[in-house]
């Protein structure tokens, strides 16, 4: 890559250094952000750096417009379960849905130059000379992104091409500084794949028992500049995000229920987690979706349905709305673009291939501009990037340690470990997969070889795992991922020590109340570095199960017997047992009274009493 001295670097961003490693670092601290200015007076557009920028009056925070529009739906009754259930079929028009995701590969650098792939960091000091289209910079292709993107076209049942291409995308905005993206138009490197999704993925109910949803294609491409727009026409440029390395996934038009739509993307996110291909949701912005949309008339009465797309027949004009973010929004954009799509139509109307968008909570999609077409792109090879050529022994060997996908998993948990489909889903879907992992290894370890003891432990165990463990994390701010249950040897929560805690309940040797109380004192030792050896923090705070004998029982009985009680009970009112049995476990120690045992000594002292 040609030397730029820094003298010129300057001309281009203002502010802007060479540092050591390649990646251009904004001067000072005070540049936080990099303003893009309207244009000025001489007609010119200045880019300019300043952290005290005034924010604009009229800014509202982000947090409280989404509450305020949550509100406003509210008071709509949008959104509600209702209207959700409602929306999903209409009668005279069918929906047609095709989607793109785009999510972020998991690598340390971005695609075309060494610059660290960051997030959340300070703005702008993370980009390399090739980021910014610099004269004489030049694009490095970085193989390890190639590892996490096929990795995700095998996920996604692709076959993976060993042959490959890059090509150039034209278009012009501040979000591109070479006024082309780089991505794969003419051959990709992944096609023809499949997702099939359950009715417990939460697809329509119309959709039946399972769908299957075709990839079109998968391609490897850059991320533009992330934009901030402000009020007043001011918009806030990071260019950390510029070339980072993306997969484009691109479904058929092959989705007829919002429902459905949003279920895809929840589970395509699952599943590159799951393999490791991307490490951020959507909640990060680590992985947008694209909705095409159209609509034609079930019975085909107006010819408006002769759009084909990749060997589909018969479709209404799409329009696109680009740039969602949740999977709500997945949804929710669907059938207000569906909506409008229709009551365009019924009034005699033409629908235009257009690029819109959608707000969170708004009720309407607004147009952003006319559709590209491929001649507008002008799509060519990239003429300084070689082919991109994938050996079969490495498909093979990604193939080969792909490990257990969700689906899979989820049928393991709930045929061989008798968890509910809720609960294998919330396992599979935590800690990328180290928290079902975790589970398995526990159960295993306890039930030995006995398909019985896995059922039933793996009942017992699925609620501590998910639900007592899930709550100290969540109490302790520690996040998921962080407490690492992959039972490594140096997890947050230590294997060996969670079995035996299982093990005491499991003999009776510690109750139920106890062991919670033993499990928070482990998961505090554990975080402090303290000792985590249960049987040693049973005995240090004296904990062990001591059954209560007999006399101990009337005693019990004794002390809370109301002679006003007895006397209901006497005169035949017994469910009224049931009410002092409930006070002698209160009354008793930590889960130590066994209610059984407490209702046999209260019929016999009440039965004492009526002679
Ligand atoms: N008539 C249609 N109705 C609904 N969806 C459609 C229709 N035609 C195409 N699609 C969907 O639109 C998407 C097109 O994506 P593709 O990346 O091929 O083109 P593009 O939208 O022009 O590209 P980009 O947005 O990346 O510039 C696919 O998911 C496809 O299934
Ligand atoms: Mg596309
Ligand atoms: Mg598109």
């Amino acid at each position: 890559m040609a030397r730029i001295p820094p003298m010129v670097l300057r001309r281009y961003i203002c502010g802007g250094h060479i540092p050591t490693k390649g990646c251009l670092r904004m001067k000072t601290t005070r540049a936080r952000a990099t303003a893009l200015s309207p244009v000025t007076p001489q007609g010119t557009r200045l880019l300019h750096t300043d952290a005290n920028t005034a924010i604009p009056e009229g800014t509202v925070a982000f947090r409280k417009q989404l509450k305020d529009e949550a509100k406003k739906r509210k008071a709509e009754g949008l959104g509600s379960k209702k209207a959700k259930i409602n929306n999903q079929v209409l009668e005279k028009w069918k929906l047609t849905v095709g989607i793109e995701i785009h999510a972020q590969l998991n690598t340390p650098r971005k695609l075309f130059s060494n610059a660290a792939s960051t997030i959340n960091e300070e703005p702008n000091t993370h980009v390399a000379l090739f980021d910014l289209a610099m004269p004489g910079s030049q694009p490095k292709f970085q193989k390890e992104t190639l590892i996490p993107a096929v990795r995700a076209a095998l996920a996604l049942n692709c076959q993976i091409s060993t042959s490959s291409r890059f090509d150039r995308k034209h278009y012009f905005h501040w979000d591109q500084p070479a006024g082309y993206q780089i991505t794969q138009y003419y051959q990709p490197f992944a096609r023809n794949g499949y997702m099939t999704l359950y009715a417990h993925d939460g697809i329509a109910k119309e959709d039946g028992d399972e769908i299957r949803i075709g990839i079109k294609q998968v391609q490897m491409e850059q991320d533009t500049a992330k934009t901030m727009t402000q009020p007043g026409g001011i918009h806030l440029l990071d260019f950390n995000r510029v070339g980072l390395p993306l997969i484009e996934i691109i479904t058929l038009p092959q989705i007829h229920h919002p429902s459905t739509a949003a279920a895809f993307v929840r589970k395509v996110q699952i599943l590159l987690d799951a393999v490791d291909a991307c490490v951020l949701g959507m909640e990060s912005g680590g992985l947008r979706a694209d909705v095409n949309v159209s609509v034609r008339r079930r019975d085909g009465t107006v010819s408006d349905a002769g759009h084909t797309y990749a060997g589909v027949e018969g479709l209404g004009q799409r329009t696109e709305i680009k740039n969602l973010s949740s999977f709500k929004a997945v949804e929710d954009a669907i059938i207000a673009e569906r909506d409008r799509q229709i009551e365009v139509l019924e009034a005699g109307g033409k629908i235009e291939g257009e690029t819109r968008g959608w707000t969170i909570g708004s009720s309407g999609t607004r147009r952003l501009r006319g559709k590209e077409g491929e001649v507008d792109y002008r799509y060519m090879p990239d003429p300084e990037l070689g082919p991109v050529l994938i050996s079969p022994a490495l498909i093979e060997h990604l193939q080969n340690t792909l490990g257990v996908l969700p689906d899979a998993e989820i049928t393991i948990l709930t045929e061989e470990y008798g968890l509910t489909i809720k609960d294998a889903m919330s396992l599979v879907s935590l800690d990328n997969g180290g928290r079902a992992e975790f589970f398995r290894m526990a159960v295993d370890r306890i039930a030995g070889d006995s398909a019985s003891a896995k059922q039933t432990l793996g009942r017992l165990c699925g609620n501590w795992v998910l639900h007592e463990l899930g709550g100290l994390t969540l109490e302790s701010g520690e996040t998921a991922s962080d407490l690492n249950f992959d039972a490594s040897g140096n997890s947050l929560m230590p294997l060996e020590d969670f079995v035996s805690l299982i093990k005491f309940l499991e003999a009776g040797k510690i109750t139920g109340k106890t062991s919670k109380k033993v499990l928070r004192t482990l998961f505090e030792n554990s975080l402090s570095g303290a000792s985590t050896d249960v049987e040693k923090i049973i005995e240090e705070n004296d904990l062990w199960f001591r059954p209560m004998s007999t006399e101990e029982y009337q005693n019990l009985a004794r002390s809370i017997l109301d002679p006003k009680v007895v006397e209901q009970i006497l005169k035949g009112q017994n469910g009224k047992i049931m009410f002092l049995v409930g006070q002698m476990m209160k009354m008793g120690e930590d889960g130590q009274v066994d209610p059984q045992k407490a209702r046999e000594v209260l019929e016999h002292i009440i039965e004492e009493s009526r002679t």
